[in-house]
């Protein structure tokens, strides 16, 4: 049977691209397998994808995660929005009806997290048969002038908002990995505790936290919500067909278990 509520999926920069490259470098034969894996799933989802080589080193080079830049704001915009155009050029070649909504036209934010996003056109496409393609953006900031604004916030805000309870984050490692390099099954924020020392940001140029940043965006909704959520391997074969239809893979992010 066909679940009638959409999944997020975001797709990391680090699958999609070459994140250790100085310039936008997109890693094409993964992109178009994940994007026929996508094409492969016959339920609703919003995709959200990371910005890989194309975003973090603009960000980085103009310093943005510390100050306001107008000139590093728009290159930084410019150089995701064109990922966002390839990442809909290829679902649209495998017949998504992927469709580009940059989080800058729609989204304020203060101090770094979402303040509002307008989603009535997103709740439309969804409801009309579209596949709405966000992305990590730079957006405008009513404290900051502006902001980079990750697509791991972007996911668990979609979901609370939209009232979506699947949702995962496809990164390039089988999940989060524990002191021996072994993919963490669960991860509760009782349990917290007990990994976070071998979570850490990036190992690539990264502004926004890397698997750390991750887990705690997501941490924060199982403790606002009583949602679990995913984060997996996005790099393997099937894996993103595997997480679209209902299958759990990689590491679970769940709230405490209730006594
Ligand atoms: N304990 C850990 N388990 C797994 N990955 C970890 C861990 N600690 C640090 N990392 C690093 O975090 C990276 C994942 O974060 P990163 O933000 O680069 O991924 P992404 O979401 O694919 O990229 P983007 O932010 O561009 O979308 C891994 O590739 C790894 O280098
Ligand atoms: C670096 C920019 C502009 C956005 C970062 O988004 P993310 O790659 O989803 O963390």
């Amino acid at each position: 049977m066909i679940s009638t509520e959409p999944v997020i999926l975001k797709l990391g920069g680090s699958v999609i691209t070459d994140k250790g490259a100085d310039e936008g470098i997109v890693r094409e034969a993964d992109l178009l397998r994940i994007a026929k894996e996508v094409s492969e799933f016959r339920g609703k989802m919003i995709i959200v994808h990371g910005a890989g080589s194309f975003g973090h080193t603009h960000a980085k080079n103009y310093g943005l995660d510390r100050k306001f830049d107008p000139e590093g704001v728009i290159i930084t915009h410019e150089s995701v929005k064109k990922l966002a155009s390839t990442v809909v050029g290829a679902l649209n070649h495998f017949g998504v009806r992927a469709v580009a909504v940059h989080p800058i036209c729609c989204t304020v934010c203060r101090n770094g997290r979402i303040e509002s996003m307008y989603l009535d056109n997103i709740k439309l496409m969804l409801e009309k048969g579209f596949v709405p393609v966000l992305h990590g953006d730079v957006v405008m900031d009513l404290e900051l002038g502006a902001c980079v604004l990750s697509g791991d916030q972007i996911v668990p805000y979609l979901a609370k908002e939209l009232g979506i309870t699947r949702l995962g984050l496809g990164s390039a490692e089988d999940g989060v990995l524990d002191k021996d390099g072994k993919s963490v099954p669960e991860i509760t924020p009782e349990k917290f505790e007990n990994f976070k020392h071998y979570i850490r940001g990036s190992g690539s140029t990264d502004v926004t936290g890397g698997m750390l940043g991750k887990v705690q965006e997501l941490l924060e909704l199982s403790k606002t919500s009583s949602i679990t959520s995913y984060i997996f391997n996005a790099g393997k074969e099937d894996n993103v067909y595997r997480f679209l239809n209902g299958e759990s893979i990689g590491t679970r992010i769940s709230p405490d278990k209730r006594v």
